[in-house]
């Protein structure tokens, strides 16, 4: 592993200032906000070569929160705040300096393509009518080769496409590896059975790092859409890493259908995982919903920038509960994913067909509203659900403020 030293900044890039990111405050609304409770992972405990070594106190609580909740803290990744911080300005810079014509030029054909690597333009997902205000850069990890590069990021971004691709090989080969053992030996799998399934990131791999910023909408938008910026949605792939930041924007949707919010922890990662790992697990895991909000009202000023990494199994990988492990097994006989497509006689998605289709089809109002307040739309057979809430919720405080 190459990270080190407590900054990056020198080694990389140097002749281009890149301004510093200054985390916003921290909401003081305390107690006000509800609170997610979440259990915490501490990464430093999984040891070993490829990590083979994880205590069974640290398999029995992960299993049971990323069955149960969903999402998790991690804790001891292994990098410094500080590095964690130059990956914030540099998913500022991108936003702030890169030129418009070059975020105009290199905006990824996301419909067409099934997936996200390039430039996402402001309102290319709508809520109803309402276009969304979020821009986003997706690195993905098969595209840091040269010739791909060059067709998927402008000159002014690639003078920092060495140090995001290090960035992002220590979120897969280190953070979501470790995590992979740990959920192999809760599916009672050999430790090293996930990540096997995952080793082609960079050659036949849809992973990708993303830069996110997320502008604040103006008044009358948020009153419509009730202060969502992001639907209540699953994630597509394996796992999710989202590196901590302050606004207090992200929320999980608990079994009791009651949303609650994830707080920041300096330094810390949320973790959840996606359809991908739902689907091998045979449903003993939950790729939980969640959704991004209008913050509370004393950060309702700040833009929301966020660095998050998205794992996915490798292109092939069959969507069906791991035929070995007697937990997926167990827990799919109450279950079927897959039954409208057998029927037909047509095969079982791979990791790349869902993603593909999920990608392409997000945010592009396929679903349908239906009587229980909630959008559907079916996908390769399966039914997928958008949450919005059920009930009349009071107006979010953040927008009645505005
Ligand atoms: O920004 C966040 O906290 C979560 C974003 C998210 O859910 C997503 O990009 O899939
Ligand atoms: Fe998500």
């Amino acid at each position: 592993m190459r990270f080190k030293h407590n900054k990056m900044t020198s080694k990389y890039a140097p002749e281009i200032p890149v301004e510093p990111w200054i985390p916003p405050e921290e909401t003081k609304l305390g107690d006000t906000v509800n609170w997610a409770p979440l259990y915490t992972l501490d990464l430093e405990q999984i040891k070993g070569e490829g990590f083979s070594e994880v205590p069974e106190q640290v398999i029995r609580d992960t299993g049971d929160a990323l069955a149960n909740v969903g999402f998790i803290y991690a804790i001891n990744h292994g990098l410094s705040y500080d590095q964690v911080l130059r990956q914030y300005s540099i998913g500022q810079h991108t936003f702030d300096k890169i030129p418009e014509q070059d975020k105009k030029e290199y905006t990824a054909d996301i419909i067409n393509s099934g997936s996200y690597c390039g430039y996402k333009q402001i309102g290319h997902w709508k809520i109803d009518q309402v276009a969304d205000r979020i821009e986003q850069w997706n690195f993905g990890s098969a595209a840091y080769a040269q010739e791909v590069a060059k067709r998927k990021y402008p000159e002014s971004l690639r003078p920092f496409l060495d140090e995001i691709h290090e960035f992002a090989r220590f979120n897969h080969d280190v953070v979501v590896r470790k995590i992979l053992s740990v959920i192999s030996l809760v599916l009672k799998v050999p430790y090293d059975y996930l990540w096997n399934l995952s080793k082609k990131y960079e050659t036949e791999g849809d992973d990708f790092l993303r830069y996110m910023l997320v502008h604040r909408p103006p008044a009358e938008e948020d009153a419509e859409t009730k202060g969502v910026r992001i639907q209540g949605h699953t994630d597509f792939g394996s796992l999710t890493v989202l590196w901590s930041q302050p606004i207090a924007s992200l929320q999980v949707l608990g079994k009791d259908n009651v949303w609650r919010t994830v707080g920041h922890r300096p330094n810390a990662l949320i973790v959840n995982l996606g359809d991908s790992l739902h689907f091998l697990s045979g449903g003993y895991l939950s790729a939980t919903i969640h959704r991004v909000i209008a913050p509370p009202e004393d950060q309702l000023k700040y833009r929301r920038l966020n660095v998050l990494y998205f794992s996915m199994f490798d292109n092939d990988v069959k969507l069906l509960p791991i035929p070995e492990s007697s937990v997926a097994q167990e827990a799919y006989k109450t279950r079927k994913f897959w039954e409208e497509r057998e029927k037909n006689g047509e095969p079982v998605p791979t990791s790349r067909e869902w993603n593909g289709l999920r990608i392409s089809r997000y945010g592009q109002q396929h679903s349908k509203l239906g009587a229980d307040g909630h959008h559907h739309e079916i996908i390769a057979g399966h039914h997928v659900t958008l949450y919005n809430d059920t009930q009349p919720q009071p107006e979010p405080k953040a927008i009645a403020a505005a």
